[in-house]
């Protein structure tokens, strides 16, 4: 939803921007990867330590990147299968680090089993929902669904939420209980969206696998 609503907006913020970048002969590679580490710094760093405002500046900081990645490719017109397979996969790498620095914080000093399992779910449910539309677009299916919880509600809703639970450590009272309710909706969310995606994979997939069989059994008969 968000991806579908708030990239037009996104889009326009970040054009001047992007365009700079490219006056300074900065390539969408280099933004993408550069992205990708500082997202990674900001969380492993950061989050193992509870140190989650701050951590989560820095990856807001970075995590825009994807953003402004794909906006320099297409102003300069050299989009390609390279940089759509580079960006794809640095977000999983992202994504992976995020999550493994809420699971570390809590495995560590924040001393709580179920929301390092938790954490550690939503880490592994947002790959594996990412990987049903990769796998289900490589076969030749359209895979026509979006879900519920995609990649940007999984950054906006953890990331927000660890923001905020940071400012504990201002003197706010009770917010960090923010991060384990956002954990919680980032779980359930990505298990739908799961679902969904796999029930329109298999709906696609008989129905192409019908339309094959028809169309050879119509070569066949002529
Ligand atoms: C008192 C202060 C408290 C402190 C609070 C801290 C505030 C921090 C707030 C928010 C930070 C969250 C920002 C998160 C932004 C996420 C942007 C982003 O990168 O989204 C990526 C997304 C998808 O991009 P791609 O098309 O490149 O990726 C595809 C996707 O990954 C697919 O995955 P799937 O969905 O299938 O799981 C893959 O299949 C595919 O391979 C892959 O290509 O891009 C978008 O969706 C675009 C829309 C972005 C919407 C961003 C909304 C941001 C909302 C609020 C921002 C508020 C900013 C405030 C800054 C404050 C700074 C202090
Ligand atoms: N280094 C890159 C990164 C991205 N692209 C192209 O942009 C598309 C992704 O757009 P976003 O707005 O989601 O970043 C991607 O599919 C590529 O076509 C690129 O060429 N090089
Ligand atoms: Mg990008
Ligand atoms: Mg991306």
């Amino acid at each position: 939803m968000l991806n579908k609503y708030a990239r037009a907006f996104f889009t326009r913020v970040l054009t001047p921007f992007a365009a700079l970048l490219l006056r300074l002969g900065v390539s969408p590679d280099a933004v993408t990867l550069v992205g990708t580490a500082g997202v990674m710094a900001g969380a492993l760093v950061f989050f193992p330590m509870g140190e989650f405002f701050w951590g989560t500046i820095v990856i807001t900081v970075f995590v825009f990147s994807d953003l402004v990645d794909g906006n320099m490719a297409r102003q300069a017109g050299i989009s390609s299968r390279w940089g759509a397979f580079l960006d794809s996969t640095l977000d999983r790498v992202a994504d992976g680090a995020i999550f493994a620095g809420f699971a570390l914080w809590y495995a560590g000093s924040g001393d709580d089993n179920v929301l390092c399992a938790v954490a550690i779910f939503c880490l592994a449910s947002g790959q594996v929902v990412s990987y049903t539309k990769a796998r289900g677009e490589s076969i030749g299916l359209p895979v026509a669904v979006n879900g519920l919880v995609e990649r940007a509600e999984r950054l906006v809703i953890s990331l927000v939420a660890a923001g905020l639970a940071g400012l504990h450590g201002f003197g706010v009272p009770g917010i960090q209980i923010l991060l384990p309710i956002a954990l919680w909706i980032v779980a359930a969310g990505s298990l739908v969206t799961l679902v969904q995606r796999v029930v329109t994979v298999r709906r696609e997939s008989a129905e192409a696998d019908a339309a094959a069989a028809a169309a050879q059994g119509g070569e066949a008969a002529q």
